[in-house]
């Protein structure tokens, strides 16, 4: 899979070096690039912003060099992904669904947003999904896509080590929160791993955890159980 970020601020993705992302650019299995967006003006001051036909506060994002990025970035194949609180919501089922594709580009917004032409004109050339990371605005569009790659590049197949660690998780096929975990010691501070993950009774287990995940999800999020 190869990930295309662009944004004004290019640095704030150095994250995805890190850790398991950084291992899988090394093994080939991804290929994560950011881009300065303000590599794609023409103009000496490199401008990427203007004040919004219409009046209203705040600056919006100039067409012209999203276009010009887009153009340069941008494969047959590529799904523009925009982070955007006016998006759909991202979920389990959308990285699941973005994990299989092979090129994904991030244009990553600033100020009140990204003119609309953009997204108009990229609609017609490309596939286009506006994404919204949930119900909160943030200042721009790169933690949106830090959380959506993190979410997407773990379920893309040779990623995680043990692939085994992606079939309990919260927000799995059963749509249920994950059951409680514990580890050593088996006391802590006066308190004890519940005895049927001692017991070796791997169905006892099985069914105290279902439960405990059923139970976690009826008292924190109902609305997955309707
Ligand atoms: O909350 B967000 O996901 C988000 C995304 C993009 C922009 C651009 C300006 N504010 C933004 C907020």
């Amino acid at each position: 899979m190869r990930i295309d970020v662009v944004s004004i601020f290019p640095a704030y993705l150095d994250a995805l070096q890190l850790s398991l992302a950084g291992k899988a650019q090394s093994s080939g299995l991804l290929t994560i690039r950011t881009h300065d967006l303000r590599d794609f003006t023409r103009d000496k001051h490199r401008s990427v912003d203007d004040t919004p036909y219409g009046g209203g506060a705040g600056m919006v994002m100039k067409a012209e060099p999203w276009g010009e990025a887009l153009d340069s970035l941008a494969s047959e194949q590529a799904v523009i992904v925009v982070p955007t609180p006016s998006g759909a919501p991202f979920t389990q089922r959308t990285a699941e669904r973005l994990s299989a594709e092979s090129h994904l580009v991030f244009a990553c917004g600033r100020y009140e947003g990204i003119d609309q032409r953009v997204i108009d004109e990229a609609s017609d050339r490309w596939r286009v999904e506006e994404i919204s990371l949930g119900d909160f605005v943030l200042n721009g569009g790169e933690v949106a896509a830090l959380a959506m790659i993190e979410a997407i590049v773990r379920l893309v197949p040779g990623f995680m080590g043990n692939p085994a660690s992606l079939v309990e998780e919260s927000h799995g096929e059963d749509g249920l929160l994950e059951y409680p975990v514990y580890t050593k010691p088996a006391s802590w501070r006066g308190r004890d791993v519940p005895e049927v993950l001692l017991s070796g009774n791997h169905a006892a287990i099985a069914a105290w955890r279902r439960e405990q995940a059923v139970e976690r999800t009826r008292r924190r999020r109902p609305d997955l159980l309707s």
